[in-house]
């Protein structure tokens, strides 16, 4: 899937809001990748992840024997990743503030793992999620995400395969450019601390 054709859904499904927002990082931006709406459309999603599936080398692509994601954000896009790579998909979610396997959820020791996010903006969410999955037995061996809005500057320590690179500037709350100091900013995401 081209650039063009992923930027494409997410119009489609009026997922590229304007306005101003808080990130999770606690960063400012005026522009937010809501993907849920990307993904409430479950074909639209199933493509989305057989697109990401199709950008992952072969070798890694074969080594993989579990998806895990770090909720809410990657539950969806994560059980899609699955269904098309042909392995089970968990997620990591943070009820005391750590992201942790619930629900029944484990890793075998040594299990490969790809995680899978929606979005990456500073990484931290993804990074965090990687290191609960190697405290609970996982190798990471590649992470992959539908958008990756830092532009390709974000290293998280493992191969990364976003489907689409968008570099959308972020702003921190002392440097707020005029358009964005005039109005309050929203907080769509869930992330109670940046
Ligand atoms: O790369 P980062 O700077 O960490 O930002 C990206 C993260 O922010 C969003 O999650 P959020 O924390 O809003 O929680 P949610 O997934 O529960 O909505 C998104 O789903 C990513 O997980
Ligand atoms: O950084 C974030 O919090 C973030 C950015 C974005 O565009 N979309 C999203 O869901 N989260
Ligand atoms: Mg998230």
């Amino acid at each position: 899937m081209q650039e063009e054709e992923v930027l494409a859904e997410f119009r489609a499904s009026k997922a590229l809001l304007e306005g101003h927002f808080l990130l999770s990082s606690g960063r400012h931006s005026a522009h937010y990748l809501q993907c849920a709406r990307v993904l409430m459309n479950p074909d639209r999603a199933g493509r989305l992840a057989v697109a990401i599936a199709a950008k992952l080398p072969h070798d890694i692509r074969k080594s993989i024997d579990k998806v895990v994601s770090p909720a809410m954000g990657g539950v969806i896009i994560g059980q899609e990743m699955g269904r098309a790579l042909q392995v089970d998909a968990m997620f990591v979610e943070r009820p005391t503030g750590t992201f942790e396997l619930r629900r029944g959820f484990s890793l075998e020791p040594g299990d490969k793992v790809l995680m899978v996010e929606d979005v990456v903006t500073t990484g931290l969410s993804s990074r965090e999620a990687i290191k609960a999955i190697e405290e609970a037995g996982g190798e990471v061996i590649a992470a992959a995400s539908l958008v990756d809005r830092s532009g390709g500057s974000v290293d998280l320590g493992v191969p990364f395969f976003p489907l689409v690179a968008l570099n959308f500037p972020t702003y921190a709350a002392d440097e707020l450019p005029p358009e964005l100091a005039a109005t309050p900013a929203v907080k769509p995401g869930s992330r109670a601390k940046p």
